[in-house]
């Protein structure tokens, strides 16, 4: 009985499993900036990466969809599974991989283009959409999912660059949901709003991981606590702990997570 309680256990977190690191090395020529990391990134559920400046923690995020691979002079050694396939695999192609994991940046970053055409353009180019009426469905419901419909839906033809910071970044978040990721990154997506727009994008971000495996880059630690049920703390490349977001927070085990936390580091 206990070894079916086990079984079902580890069957069931394997289920879980969204990403998979197992030993990732990343270089820019000579400067190892990630340090044989091993980590599990869980579906559904939102992953906080924390962590004084330059730990680190971007680095790791771009190699969750090889966004690394634009760098001339980055490298990546060691594996990264999504559902269980290797996305360095040769035969992956990365414009396809990007588009099941998603990413939103820093800083919003509209295309020039109409409201329309910025949720539009992935699933065009992905073939998503059978017709026109399907595209316009793709383009209804992703706004909805980024909260922006309501606020878009009678000026979709203006453009995406003329909106507020903190619409340009719901925008850019229904442009990533467009392509129907499976897994969502965000580099630090609030750093640029103010604190309503702030709040706005975290309520989307804790609906957001019904659908999908969200990671957040954070510099806030509130922020980290506020959204995320799993957080990874980076320190100088490494991994240094990685846990539930309320044990990181109350009871964290190592030292130098225990100093970042308190402001002692960072
Ligand atoms: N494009 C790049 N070319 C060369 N080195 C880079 C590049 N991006 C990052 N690095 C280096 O890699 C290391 C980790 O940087 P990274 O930006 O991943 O850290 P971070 O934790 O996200 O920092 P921050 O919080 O300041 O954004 C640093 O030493 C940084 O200088």
């Amino acid at each position: 009985m206990e070894d079916m309680i086990q079984m079902d256990r580890t069957m069931s977190t394997q289920q879980d499993i969204k990403i998979e690191a197992k030993g990732v090395q990343v270089y820019y020529a000579d400067n190892h900036a990630i340090k044989d990391v091993d980590v599990n990134i869980a579906d559904k559920t939102v992953t906080a990466f924390i962590g004084p400046s330059g730990c680190g923690k971007s680095t790791f995020l771009r190699c969750l969809n090889r966004m690394n691979d634009t760098i001339d002079i980055c490298r990546v050694e060691g594996k990264i599974l999504l559902d269980g396939e290797d996305i360095y695999d040769p035969k992956v192609d990365p414009v396809q991989l990007r588009a099941k994991v998603g990413m939103v940046f820093q800083k919003p970053n509209p295309f020039p283009k109409s409201i329309y055409d910025n949720v539009a353009y992935g699933p065009k180019i992905h073939g998503l959409a059978r017709n026109k009426a399907d595209l316009d469905e793709i383009v209804e419901q992703s706004l909805r999912k980024a909260a922006l419909w309501n606020e878009v839906k009678d000026r979709l033809n203006a453009p995406g660059t003329g909106m507020s910071g903190g619409q340009q970044q719901r925008l850019c978040i229904a442009r990533a949901i467009a392509t129907a990721p499976e897994v969502l990154l965000m580099d630090e997506p609030c750093s640029a709003l103010d604190p309503i727009a702030t709040a706005q994008v975290e309520e989307l971000i804790d609906e957001l991981r019904q659908s999908f495996s969200v990671v957040i880059v954070t510099h806030s630690m509130q922020q980290a606590a506020r959204v995320s049920q799993k957080t990874a703390f980076f320190h100088l490349g490494n991994l240094v702990e990685f846990d539930d977001t309320d044990k990181i927070f109350t009871n964290p085990q190592d030292p130098r997570t225990e100093s970042y936390i308190s402001g002692r580091i960072g």
